[in-house]
């Protein structure tokens, strides 16, 4: 297998791009680039210390507005979350190294399947994409049983304890949402099994080398992430956007922050009121961009289903259930086995 790094190490496409990579746009969804009013909206931004200060007046605000930002947006910054910057660089550094080792050391990890717990690859299935994205990854099972990588030296001890610290920002989050809803603050984390440590934790690093022709090539296509929360880092390199209102936004987060997102469970356990958000990320030909999502969700045999307390049929301001229960692990086998396609994967289980 040849990954994107390696390709432009060989100095085989300097001047223009594999056809197999060549990404037909979809111009005839509606979808352009915002303008520049759209461009002027600045994602909400969450001041994470604010929720967590033990002061009820600043968390009641952060709560609403994490909410709004959630019914809205399905995206947001979250500042002061008490990840240390060293950590935050150690990672990225760490990501270098790990793809910057000899190709035969990286291809023991060529995972076969889904559940592999170490999966090095390119694109996004190669078994099934039309298009190869310009994208090179690493994906680790961290939560609830730890793997990583043995090389490079220390790469194992950072991502623990970024992953670790990540599991606890998300943890508080997800308390934040679940009183925007109206329910009891620790409902999520309960019922989805993460309070009784057993969430089920992916940690996804992607390295999008540059690209001859940045325009024609696609780092990941418009998607939605799997689980109920996603948090995302960068090397301070954009390239994400995010479809709103129908319009792709450029994200440009702050140095340090967490670019998070809301995942197709979010929007199946909430009934659709906070609804996964299709994003994509371009790639550019100035430098190597990573990215390192680390994806929350409930534990592997969770079955989730609209939560009863957002779908009652007996009150009439309430939609009857929108989606059928699915076990997670079954879920992530649907969206890790086909292509990457919009919000495809949900149509598995919506009612329709
Ligand atoms: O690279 C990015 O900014 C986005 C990555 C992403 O969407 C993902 O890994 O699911
Ligand atoms: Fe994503």
């Amino acid at each position: 297998m040849f990954g994107v790094k390696q390709l432009v190490e060989s100095g085989f496409c300097s001047k223009s791009l594999p056809s197999k990579y060549v990404f037909s746009r979809n111009d005839d969804d509606g979808s352009v680039v915002g303008n520049q009013d759209e461009l002027a909206k600045v994602i909400p931004t969450i001041d994470f210390s604010l929720l967590t200060s033990g002061n009820p007046d600043q968390r009641s605000k952060v709560v609403n507005n994490l909410g709004n930002a959630c019914r809205d947006w399905g995206f947001f910054m979250v500042i002061n979350h008490g990840v240390s910057q060293d950590l935050m660089d150690g990672v990225v550094k760490a990501s270098e190294d790990f793809f910057d080792l000899k190709e035969e050391e990286k291809r023991q990890y060529t995972g076969k399947t889904l559940f592999d717990p170490i999966r090095w690859g390119t694109s996004f299935n190669v078994r099934v994409d039309k298009t190869l994205f310009w994208r090179d990854y690493l994906k680790v099972h961290v939560h609830p049983q730890f793997n990583a990588p043995t090389n490079p030296i220390g790469f194992s001890e950072t991502l623990k304890e970024y992953c670790k610290i990540c599991r606890e920002v998300a943890s508080e989050l997800l308390k934040g949402i679940s009183e925007s809803l109206g329910l009891e603050k620790s409902y999520i984390n309960r019922k989805m099994k993460i309070e009784s440590g057993l969430s089920h934790q992916l940690l996804v690093i992607n390295l999008y080398p540059p690209c001859p022709q940045p325009e024609l090539a696609m780092g990941l296509p418009p998607h939605t992430d799997h689980g109920l929360l996603t948090l995302l880092m960068q090397n301070q390199l954009c390239g994400l956007q995010v479809l709103h209102n129908g319009k792709w936004v450029p994200v440009n987060p702050l140095p340090y922050s967490f670019l998070v997102n809301t995942g197709d469970h979010m929007e199946i356990l909430t009934n659709g009121k906070y609804k996964s958000v299709v994003h994509q990320a371009l790639v550019n030909s100035k430098a190597t961009r990573i990215s390192i999502g680390t994806a929350h969700g409930p534990s592997l045999d969770t079955i989730v289903s609209p939560v009863e307390e957002l779908v009652n049929s007996e009150a009439d301001h309430l939609d009857p259930p929108a989606y059928r229960g699915i076990l997670y692990r079954e879920y992530l086998e649907l969206q890790q086995s086909n292509q990457l396609n919009g919000k495809s994967c949900l149509d598995h289980v919506r009612i329709l």
